[in-house]
Parts: C-alpha cells; sequence; structure tokens
C-alpha cells in the first residue's frame, strides 16, 4: 500500500510543478478547426468549444485543483482544531459555551454552509476556499473537543494547572502534543474530501470560475456531452477520484506506520519454550506459570522487563509479590491476566490456570475463564470503576452476564458482599457513582466486586498504597477475609514489605524481571537467603532504628530493562559476588521446605533475633 500510495501521490507532485509548464500553452491554445472534437490521436481526450485540447487542460489543472483542497484544509483544521482545543484549557462556562457553539455549527450539513458561505463570499477560487475552511472547522473542532476531553481530566494537566501555566502553553505543551497523531492523519484524510467539495463547487459554477479553470469546472463542461462523448467529462472525474484516493491511502498509510512503529523487530522476539505444555497439572494449583517473558516495543528499542518468572499459587494461598520499583511486577501481573499492551508480547514455558493449559483453550474459553475465575484490584481503584454508572450496575454486571444471575438476586448478592466489607449502608451505596466514594470505601467496594464471582485468584496490585495506615488493616482484613471464605488464592504485589511479611504465606522477591527468592513470609525477616532480600528487608525502616542514623540503602542502580548483560542481575551491586555471578545466571533452587532461591552462593541464614538476643545475653 505504501509503494501505491508514494507513486499515486508522486504522479501528482510531478503533474501539479510541472504540468503547466509541459501543457499550459497547448490547453490555452484555441484551435477553431477543432471545436468539440471527439478522442482523435492529436487529441486523445478531445477538445472543448474552443478547440483546446482537453487532455492539456486535465493535466495542467492538477496545480489550481489541488492547491484550493490542501489550503482549505488546513485554513479549516487550523480553526477548527484550535477551537476544539480551547475546549479543554478555559473555564468550565467557556468550556461549555465552545461546546454548544460547535454543536451548532455541526447541525448544518458541511457542503450546504460551503456552497451558502460560496455565494455569500462571491463565485471565485478564493471564496469557494475560504467557503470551504469555515464549513469543514466543525467537524475538526468535534474531533478535537473529544480528543482533548481526555486530556483535560489528567493529573498531568491539573499539575500543569497548579503551576499556574498560562493557557496558550498548556494548549501548544500539554494538549496539541497528546493529540497531535489523529489530528494529523484526520486531516491528510480531509484534503481529499475538500478536493471532491471543491470540484463540487466549480461544478456548480460557485468555484473556479472562467478563463481559470480546475477539473471541477473541466466535468462540468464536459458533462454537457455526457450523452455523445463521455470521456471530456469522465476524465476529469477520474482525475479527481484518483487524488482523492491518493490522500486517503496516505492518512491510512501514516495510520499503519504508527501501529507498526510500536512493533517489535522480527530479530527481537523472545525465546520460545520447546518443553512447554507437556508436564501434568499439579493437583490444588490455581496457577502455574513458568519461564514467563514479556517484551515491550519502543522507539529506543525493546524493553524485556520480564525474563523468566516462574510461580505457582495454590487454592486459599496468600502471596506477596515484592521488589524494588521496575522490577516488572505489574507486567508480570497484567500478563497472568491477559491485559498486556497490544504491542506488549508474552511468552511462556508453562501457562496454566485452573489446571488448563491456556494454550489448549480457544480464545472465547480462555476469555470466560478469566471472567469468572480471576479478579483484579487496583492501586487506583478510581480509575478501575466508570464513574458514569452507579455502583449496583458496576457490582452486579458479572454475575449477571457471565452467570444469568436475575437483577434482583445480583443486588442482593452485592449487597451481602458490601456487608461483607464493612459497608452496611448498601443500597443507597449501590445508588451512587464512583466520585461520591472516599478512597477507601471505593477500595473495599472494589474488593467486593471483585468477590462477587467468588474467583478463584484475585490479583491486588497495590491495593493499599493509596490509603492510610487504618484504611489499609480494613482492606488486608478483607482480603484474608475473602480467601478464607472463599478459599481464593491471592497474589499480593506491594512494597511494603512488613505488611507482606505479616499478610501473606509466601512471599516472591523480584528483581531485574526474575523472581531471586521464593520463601514462607515468616522467614522473611531472619530466613532469606539471597543478597538482595536481606538488603531489601534491611532497608525497610522501623520504629526502633536509631534516628541519628541515616537509612539503609541498597547502593546502585537496577538493572536497565533494555540491556541484556548475561549473568546474575544483581551481580553489580551484590557484596557478595563471585566471578561467575557476572557470566551465568544461577536458576530458582530449592533451599528447603518451601524455599528457593536463584543465587550461586546463597548467605548463611541469619539469627534470629531471640537467639540473637541469647547470645548477647551470654556474652
Ligand atoms: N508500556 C511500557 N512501555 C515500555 N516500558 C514499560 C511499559 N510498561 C512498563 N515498562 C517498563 O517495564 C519495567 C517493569 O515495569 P512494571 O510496571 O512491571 O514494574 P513494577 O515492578 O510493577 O514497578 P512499580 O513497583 O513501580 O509499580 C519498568 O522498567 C518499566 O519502565
Amino acid at each position: 500500500m505504501g509503494v501505491i500510495t508514494l507513486v499515486m501521490l508522486g504522479s501528482l507532485a510531478v503533474l501539479a510543478v510541472a504540468g503547466a509548464v509541459l501543457w499550459g500553452q497547448q490547453a490555452d491554445r484555441p484551435d477553431p478547426s477543432a471545436v468539440l472534437r471527439g478522442p482523435t490521436t492529436g487529441h486523445l481526450l478531445g477538445t472543448d468549444r474552443l478547440g483546446r485540447d482537453l487532455l492539456a487542460r486535465l493535466l495542467s489543472a492538477t496545480w489550481p485543483s489541488l492547491l484550493p483542497a490542501i489550503a482549505a484544509t488546513l485554513l479549516g483544521a487550523a480553526a477548527g482544531i484550535t477551537l476544539g482545543a480551547l475546549t479543554a484549557v478555559v473555564g468550565g462556562r467557556a468550556a461549555r459555551l465552545l461546546g454548544a457553539l460547535i454543536n451548532l455549527l455541526l447541525a448544518f450539513p458541511a457542503l450546504l454552509v460551503a456552497m451558502f458561505l460560496a455565494a455569500l463570499f462571491g463565485a471565485g477560487a478564493g471564496g469557494a476556499v475560504f467557503a470551504l475552511a469555515v464549513a469543514s472547522a466543525p467537524g475538526f473542532a468535534r474531533i478535537t473537543q473529544t480528543l482533548a476531553a481526555q486530556v483535560a481530566g489528567t493529573d498531568f494537566m491539573a499539575a500543569a494547572r497548579v503551576l499556574g501555566l498560562r493557557r496558550h502553553r498548556l494548549l501548544l505543551r500539554h494538549v496539541l502534543p497528546h493529540i497531535a497523531e489523529p489530528l494529523m492523519l484526520n486531516t491528510t484524510v480531509a484534503v481529499g474530501s475538500a478536493l471532491v467539495a471543491l470540484s463540487g463547487l466549480s461544478f456548480l459554477g460557485l468555484g473556479v470560475q472562467p478563463p481559470s479553470y480546475d477539473w471541477g469546472l473541466l466535468l462540468s463542461q464536459g458533462l454537457d456531452r455526457i450523452y455523445t462523448e463521455p470521456l471530456p467529462a469522465v476524465a476529469p472525474g477520474i482525475a479527481i477520484v484518483y487524488a482523492a484516493v491518493a490522500f486517503q491511502l496516505l492518512g491510512e498509510m501514516l495510520a499503519g506506520a504508527a501501529v507498526r512503529q510500536a512493533r517489535p523487530h522480527p530479530g527481537e522476539e523472545p525465546v520460545t519454550h520447546p518443553a512447554r505444555a507437556d508436564r501434568p497439572a499439579s493437583v490444588g494449583h490455581v496457577l502455574e506459570v513458568e519461564d514467563l517473558r514479556v517484551v515491550l516495543p519502543t522507539a529506543d528499542g525493546v524493553v524485556r522487563p520480564v525474563r523468566g518468572v516462574t510461580l505457582t499459587l495454590q487454592r486459599g494461598e496468600m502471596v506477596g509479590l515484592v521488589g524494588e520499583s521496575g522490577s516488572g511486577k505489574s507486567l508480570t501481573a497484567l500478563a497472568i491476566a491477559d491485559l498486556l499492551p497490544d504491542d506488549a508480547r508474552a511468552t511462556w514455558g508453562t501457562h496454566r490456570f485452573l489446571g488448563a493449559d491456556a494454550e489448549s483453550l480457544t480464545r472465547e474459553e480462555r476469555r470466560r475463564q478469566l471472567a469468572t475465575g480471576m479478579a483484579l484490584i487496583f492501586q487506583n481503584p478510581a480509575s478501575a470503576f466508570n464513574p458514569s454508572l452507579r455502583i449496583g450496575t458496576q457490582m452486579t454486571e458479572a454475575v449477571r452476564t457471565h452467570r444469568g444471575t436475575p437483577r434482583a438476586e445480583a443486588v442482593e448478592q452485592a449487597l451481602a458482599r458490601l456487608q461483607m466489607v464493612a459497608l452496611p449502608a448498601g443500597r443507597r451505596l449501590l445508588r451512587s457513582r464512583p466520585f461520591q466514594l472516599s478512597g477507601g470505601q471505593r477500595q473495599r467496594v472494589a474488593i467486593a466486586a471483585a468477590s462477587m464471582l467468588r474467583p478463584d485468584l484475585i490479583i491486588a496490585d497495590e491495593p493499599t498504597t493509596a490509603l492510610d495506615v487504618t484504611v489499609q488493616r480494613q482492606i488486608m482484613d478483607l482480603l484474608r477475609r475473602v480467601r478464607h471464605d472463599d478459599a481464593t488464592a491471592i497474589l499480593f504485589i506491594s512494597h511494603d514489605i512488613a505488611l507482606v511479611a505479616d499478610a501473606c504465606d509466601r512471599v516472591l522477591v523480584m528483581y531485574g524481571g526474575t523472581i531471586v527468592e521464593n520463601l514462607p513470609a515468616h522467614e522473611l525477616a531472619v530466613g532469606a537467603r539471597h543478597p538482595y532480600t536481606r538488603m531489601l528487608v534491611a532497608s525497610v525502616p522501623d520504629l526502633a532504628a536509631e534516628r541519628d542514623r541515616p537509612l539503609r540503602t541498597i547502593e546502585g542502580e537496577p538493572p536497565d530493562p533494555y540491556g541484556s548483560a548475561p549473568g546474575c542481575p544483581f551481580h553489580d551491586r551484590c557484596p557478595h559476588r563471585l566471578d561467575r555471578c557476572a557470566v551465568v545466571s544461577p536458576v530458582l533452587s530449592p533451599l528447603g521446605p518451601g524455599h528457593e532461591v536463584a543465587c550461586w552462593q546463597p548467605l548463611p541464614a541469619a539469627p534470629s533475633r531471640e537467639r540473637r538476643e541469647t547470645e548477647e545475653a551470654q556474652k
């Protein structure tokens, strides 16, 4: 498609530049001896009523046909985009007025408005261009308004407003760059439509006036004798369609290029796993993941944020997933829930959910399995709810869709679940919308909603991070309760090591896209054997820490997710590294009951506090 588009646009550009130079004189030369001729070898498209060669006129009319179309589109786009984008940066009442103005202008068909204005401005090329620009501006304004509305409510716009940025800076720096791509595509496609509209105006006698001419006027003149000589009318028609299609294809090509830019390069595909799917499913396991890898293409290269994660979750088990920011926790969770960004690619050695190999299921089976068997709770419950729907509708939607539960019964179930998460004023709450609740209430509703289908697995991605400690405790109690009542497995992602150690059965420690340690939660404080886990635990401050001492940190930087250095991902920060740590990556290997570590030289178990205290007392 790219080649065809470039050939079409290239031919138009050559004709636009060279057409008038090469054929202009011939096009304007009258020949009284050859008036209204049909196609002959000397005049391939025939002649007009002054004996001028129609092919020469058609070719030299390329520039006068394309230039006004491009000018009208750019003028209309500039006016419309400015009008639409302003709605995102002006105050509430002004934005409503602008919105109403756009709606009002849109109520009239663009072509009718263009005809009316062209008549008003006076027939001629200039009048037609302005008429079309004004008529097309509301369309651009509407698209821009819709796109800008998505940006207007974002946190970065709120932050920019708080910084006191002036409106034109908000518009130029924050709104327009964000929506530029779809607007550019839309403008490109609009050139084709403008060409057709301008040709229509010329055809109706409202556009270009003789002795000037464009394709629309040639079409109009050819139409007088279409029944005797079709070619003089058909040829300008074909030229108009050809140019309109070329611009349409250019728009499609740009859109395609934007999507392709985000795809991984062929040589960067993740590894395949030959031995996959042959292992039998383990009894009692809700989730089995082996060697999960995720790659994400970006403009700067391919990111490998998840590099071989292996984990299992048993029924009713609560497993914590901890690690520094950027270690790949969220992307692991999103891959498990089939929610990775479109351009991301995940490969699995084993991927079993509820005993079924994910690859063996059809898309519909997998969708159903995830919808009924898995639920997610996010850090920001505000973004997990649709702000325009009532809480009741959102809580009952899944059971009504997947279990066919009648509405009244679904409402009763929702009330019971709200009761369970300590929100007793249920009926009133079901009628409210998400923005009417506090953050803590929303998160409790999110847990109630997640547990409505009694899922087998809940993935909770930092569900307590945005909440104060009292609400945190309530949320943790609720998760424990859901897990206990419904035997739901919970993958609990958090930065709060103390909370994870307290609430979970097991902890998975993630570093540089891999699990480096898997240990019972009660061993986290003193039984961790991987140097990274040990340093992570040591960096957690507690009330007993001496306040005049600096807090412990882990020196160095996490590994570059773009890089592909061999060896253990932690080796360059590890105080206990060996030579081979920089060369060969250790795999997760059993160390004791329920304890695995990926380290060539695991640290000896640290003495427990009681033992330390006894030893110190003995000394
Ligand atoms: N859409 C994306 N495009 C490119 N890189 C991404 C994208 N999403 C995440 N990453 C990168 O992947 C890595 C892992 O991200 P992820 O969100 O999984 O980390 P995390 O451990 O959950 O961090 P945090 O604790 O801060 O939420 C990071 O280096 C991040 O920059």
